[in-house]
């Protein structure tokens, strides 16, 4: 298992028994899609520990006091298609973040990423930015769009993934330090299609029945 410090493998009882269905070749599109969510809101949870804080005063009903508040406005940018199950789940507890969309699919025969349609907010220096992609495989469509977020600007970004492969872990982590990557598993391998094993098959498809 990659020891890069940059990785969080978020695998407590829940996100393991969201996984579990995810898994599972018998799961329906319409529970795929629900544990889709489920786990995006625990991994959201988890990857806005590290997010940075800034000190408030109030008043309670009571007292004046000092709270914390997250320190700036949130762009949520899930990669399509796969990207859009971790969507709802995400605003779920992140309701007023911005969400930006990177189009991209990979090429059946090369494995390698096509864009077809990116569209960010402006001044993306201001947000912090997570990255919604359940499947995290040879790394190519992460790096692509990791390379296009700070392009545009972008310096905290993190990335949430249901299953992310050693391969991939290893390229973007190596890539990109400054970047944290969350996982609901890190499995060993990829098959010849570049297929994560023993992964979860096509997410894109499991989500949205184009099987
Ligand atoms: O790490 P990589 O080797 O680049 O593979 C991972 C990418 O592949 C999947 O998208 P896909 O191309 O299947 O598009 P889809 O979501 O539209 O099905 C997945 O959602 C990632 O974006
Ligand atoms: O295993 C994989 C690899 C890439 N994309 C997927 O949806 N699944
Ligand atoms: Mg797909």
């Amino acid at each position: 298992m990659s020891e890069a410090k940059n990785l969080f493998v978020v695998d407590g009882p829940l996100s393991r028994h969201k996984l579990a269905v995810l898994r599972d070749e018998r799961t329906p599109t319409t529970d795929f899609r629900q544990a889709m969510r489920e786990l995006a809101l625990i991994m959201v949870a988890e990857a806005t520990r590290r997010m940075p804080t800034r000190p408030e005063r109030i008043r309670t009903p009571l007292v004046e006091t000092e709270v914390e508040q997250i320190s700036g406005p949130v762009c949520l940018v899930p990669v399509l298609r796969a990207g859009l199950g971790m969507l709802d789940g995400a605003l779920a507890l992140l309701p007023r973040a911005t969400v930006g969309f990177m189009g991209l699919r990979r090429d059946e025969e090369t494995a390698l990423p096509v864009e077809y349609y990116v569209n960010l907010p402006r001044n993306l220096e201001d947000y912090l930015v997570l990255v919604l992609d359940p499947m995290l495989a040879t790394g190519g469509s992460l790096s692509a769009t990791i390379d296009k977020l700070k392009e545009e600007g972008a310096a905290w970004i993190s990335c949430l993934h249901a299953v992310a492969a050693e391969p991939g872990v290893e390229r973007v982590t190596r890539e990109h330090p400054d970047v944290n990557f969350y996982a609901a598993a890190v499995d060993p391998e990829l098959d010849e299609r570049s297929f994560i094993v023993p992964g979860l098959g096509d997410a894109g498809d499991r989500l949205y029945g184009t099987l």
